[in-house]
């Protein structure tokens, strides 16, 4: 089994319901994101997928979440986007695109860092 591991960052605001806490309150952070995509197979270069085309596809992903405001996407306007649901986001926004990729590479963990010191990862 082979994993890798690519980063990329985005910055958005949000909001989170939770019972006078200080998150109800508009406001926002810069998210440094963490993808693993995982197989079996290496191909004839000797790599399981090129860092550069997981990255083209994590890329479009931040795009959908860069300087807006989350509780506006349709995908959190019923859950809210806290970073839990920002790792399975990106994972279920991912899986689909590595179709194209060798059958067995799947997303096998997401991490979303909101601060250097607090972070939710998602495994599916
Ligand atoms: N499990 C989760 N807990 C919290 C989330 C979350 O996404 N998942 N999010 C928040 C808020 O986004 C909040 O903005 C961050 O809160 P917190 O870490 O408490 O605040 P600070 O970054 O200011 O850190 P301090 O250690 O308090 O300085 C809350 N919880
Ligand atoms: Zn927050």
């Amino acid at each position: 089994m082979f994993e890798l591991k690519i980063k990329t960052h985005f910055a958005a605001a949000h909001q989170l319901t939770m019972v006078g806490q200080k998150c109800e309150n508009l406001h926002g952070h810069n998210w440094n994101i963490e993808v693993y995509v995982s197989g079996e197979k290496l191909n004839a270069a000797g790599v399981l997928v090129d860092f550069g085309d997981i990255k083209k596809e994590v890329r479009k992903i931040m795009e959908q979440l860069d300087h807006k405001f989350l509780n506006e996407i349709d995908a959190f306007k019923d859950a809210q986007p806290s970073s839990e649901r920002i790792a399975i986001y990106i994972a279920e926004q991912l899986q689909p695109k590595l179709a194209n990729f060798p059958e067995d590479v799947r997303v096998s963990r997401v991490s979303a860092w909101e601060s250097d010191d607090a972070c939710a990862t998602y495994i599916p």
